[in-house]
């Protein structure tokens, strides 16, 4: 699908409601499913990635039935799932692929799992290999790090284990293997990774042990049913952020955004970037902080962004590329080569597409350099079936001289199924 988007900098005004958080989503339903009893998700994603994770729990056994306002999990408990039939298909969700990895570990049967073009380049050593350590038989094309990847769990053996990259994927697959070893399964990381795992097991009343770079679970505990409130997603958010960031005169506020220190780089940059932010009804939702988000455009600055606050933007940094267009001074990433394992290479597809739209930006070995301030020609961009990329050049359609034609657009309801509702209804346009 492509769409063509150009509101020469009509300002954005109104109040969005935040989508649910996908990443908590995805947890709410694998968690529920392993749980004792029936739990309720309330504010749950149906973006495309969560709808994958649904339909694998459903091949795996178990009941889930969606009303109109929440996703009923009908729990199997930790030794219920059973095996299945066909092969699971994660669609385009990394999320997916890796959390089940480690459910699928423990399990005493053979499952098989694909995903679509971009998952089959994207790599699964991170997660398979300290898997086969605790001893699942793991394999797949490139030794087990590339779809297809077949799982035979059972009989794991906890351990300790130094993960290279900050990856709450890598440190949830682990944990949730773990639940099924022996002994105790200790992760480490270099930074701290988002902590949804840690904090929902704890709200399914797993023990959970916590450090600043590490986490550790003692196998053979159970899960017992509860209702999961999914708080709004501070990564959806950020569009909306962004947009009001860069187009004059906007005034938007967004509700029930998380803002899990974990996940919150982003207000942090907008921030020291000079952004107006002001924030009300900070209140707990399902053990995460969640708070309404008000922004007013001002003139921006540049910053730099690096180091133990990468892996709490990761996902922000198409936008915020976008952002740094349009802030005064040379604003540069790095650090961020997690960036190449995305959707996309996020680091080639962010900086080729913005060029094309006359921005002046370049590609590092470990991120990108940003010199701001000028205002973008315009032009035809694609969004490579990534949905922060389509999001992303979407917007700079609504500060370029000239239409900004996206192609790709249906990727965004992976995230953001209403992103140009969304959009349409601050420009006052629906
Ligand atoms: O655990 C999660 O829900 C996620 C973790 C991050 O990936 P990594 O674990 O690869 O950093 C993030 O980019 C992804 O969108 C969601
Ligand atoms: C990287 C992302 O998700 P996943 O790894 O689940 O595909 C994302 O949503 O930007």
């Amino acid at each position: 699908m492509e769409k063509v988007i150009y509101q020469a900098k009509k300002p954005l005004q109104g109040t969005v409601v935040t989508p649910g958080d996908k990443s908590i989503s995805h947890r709410s339903v694998m968690f529920a499913a392993i749980a004792e009893g029936t739990s309720e998700i309330t504010g749950f994603l149906r973006g495309q990635d969560c709808l994958s994770t649904i339909s694998c729990m459903r091949q795996l056994g178990v009941k889930i039935e969606e009303t109109e306002d929440k996703i009923i999990v009908h729990g199997k408990g930790v030794h219920g799932l059973t095996e299945p039939k066909e092969i699971l298909d994660v669609g385009n969700s990394g999320t997916t692929i890796r959390l089940l990895s480690g459910i699928l570990a423990g399990q005493p049967f053979a499952s098989m799992l694909i995903g679509d073009d971009s998952i089959a380049k994207r790599p699964m050593r991170r997660v398979t290999g300290p898997l086969k350590m605790m001893n699942a038989t793991i394999d797949g094309r490139d030794y087990a790090n590339l779809t297809p990847i077949a799982i035979r769990g059972g009989s794991l053996q906890g351990m300790s284990y130094v993960s290279p990259v900050a990856s709450a994927q890598v440190k949830s697959a682990i944990l949730l293997a773990g639940l099924y070893a022996n002994g105790t399964t200790t992760v480490a990381e270099p930074h701290k990774s988002r902590d949804h795992t840690e904090r929902m097991l704890q709200a399914f009343g797993v023990d959970v042990t916590s450090s600043e770079l590490s986490a550790s679970i003692q196998g053979g505990q159970k899960l017992t049913a509860t209702n999961v409130h999914v708080p709004g997603d501070v990564s959806s958010a950020t569009f909306m952020l962004v947009a009001a960031a860069i187009v004059p005169d906007s005034d938007v506020t967004l509700t029930n955004v998380g803002l899990n220190p974990t996940r919150s780089g982003i207000i942090d940059v907008l921030e020291r970037m000079g952004a107006s932010l002001t924030f009300s009804n900070e209140k707990t939702v399902g053990g995460e902080p969640v708070a309404d988000i008000r922004i007013r455009y001002q003139e921006l600055t540049s910053t730099t962004v690096e180091g133990a606050e990468i892996p709490r933007l990761i996902d922000e940094i198409p936008a915020i590329a976008l952002l740094a267009t349009q802030a005064k001074g040379t604003t540069v990433i790095k650090d961020a080569e997690e960036l190449k394992v995305k959707e996309t290479n996020r680091i080639d597809t962010v900086v080729l597409q913005l060029q094309k739209l006359g921005a002046s930006i370049e590609a590092t070995d470990d991120g990108m350099i940003i010199h701001g301030g000028e205002s973008l020609h315009g032009g035809s961009a694609e969004s490579y079936h990534d949905h922060r990329i389509g999001m992303t050049m979407a917007l700079a359609g609504l500060i370029s001289e000239n239409p900004v034609s996206v192609s790709g657009t249906d990727a965004i309801a992976v995230s953001y199924p209403n992103f140009f509702t969304h959009l349409e209804e601050l420009q006052g346009d629906s």
